[in-house]
């Protein structure tokens, strides 16, 4: 399965709909593979807390059109990275504007939207995302003809027990879209090492690129293969990784290394 990660620069001074746009050509440039993975709130920038609500967008908004238009074009599965999702408001509640998720979006080459996964954990402690979004509480996957992907966004990496939870569920390719700053560079790479190698899965973590709200983001998007071995890694500027994937690898790590039948805590 060959796969390819773009790594999008994040600048201010191009406009969303104009990096949409772009974004869009270089999804159309990857025909040829499988599966292609973009970064964490590619649209907004991840740190710009206060476009967050101008910038959100329904599931069928600008975004999810454009990116449904590329997969279909381009004959690729699609994660599309996250959007700014603005919700339905709840029926019941008083009329006014619905929650606001950070919500990862994926297309078959069809173009169909096949499956949404809203971040669970918030990254921001008492501000930005984690105040002003809601929390997703669904463990998603996504069975491929290849491989099933289990879906998680940049702070869900510190999490563990999230991705043994998207394991238990059949994952054995890890997508984690990020829009993780460069002054934690080091924890990023050690976690998506780490993931891969506890969990015995592919890792492909797409990070994005420039400077956005005063904050530099990492690069360094990477892909590790189940026995914790880097089989590709960017630099800090935008590019794109493509690496091809022995999916049968990770049935034949899982069984030459049977760590993940020894487990006693938490096994379903
Ligand atoms: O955990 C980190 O260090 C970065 C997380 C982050 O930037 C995010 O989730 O948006």
């Amino acid at each position: 399965m060959r796969a390819s990660l773009i790594q999008i620069g994040v600048d201010p001074d191009e406009p969303v709909a104009e990096r949409r746009t772009r974004v869009a050509s270089l999804v159309r440039e990857q025909r040829g593979s499988d599966l292609v993975v973009l970064p964490e709130l590619w649209t907004v920038g991840a740190f710009a807390y206060e476009s967050f609500a101008e910038e959100a967008e329904p599931l069928d908004g600008p975004t999810a059109e454009a990116m449904a238009a590329a997969a279909w074009d381009t004959g690729v599965w699609l994660h599309a990275g996250s959007i700014v999702e603005r919700a339905a408001p709840d029926s019941g509640s008083a009329a006014g504007d619905g929650p606001l998720y950070n919500t990862s979006l994926v297309f078959s080459p069809n173009g169909d939207l096949v499956r949404t996964y809203r971040k669970i954990h918030r990254f921001g402690f008492d501000k930005g995302e984690a105040v002003m979004m809601a929390p997703g509480s669904e463990v998603v996957t996504v069975p491929l003809p290849q491989t099933t992907l289990g879906l998680a966004t940049c702070y869900d990496l510190r999490f563990p027990e999230l991705f043994r939870a998207l394991v238990d569920a059949g994952a054995q390719t890890l997508v984690v879209p990020a829009g993780w700053p460069a002054r934690r560079r080091e924890h990023w790479t050690l976690f998506a090492k780490a993931r891969a190698v506890e969990n015995q899965s592919y890792v492909l973590a797409c990070d994005t690129a420039g400077t956005h709200a005063g904050v530099e983001q990492a690069g360094h998007s990477i892909v590790v293969d189940p026995w914790g071995e880097v089989l590709a890694e960017a630099g800090p500027g935008e590019e794109i990784l493509t690496v091809e994937l022995d999916t049968a690898r990770v049935a034949k790590v899982r069984d030459d290394f049977p760590a993940l039948k020894d487990r006693v805590l938490g096994r379903k």
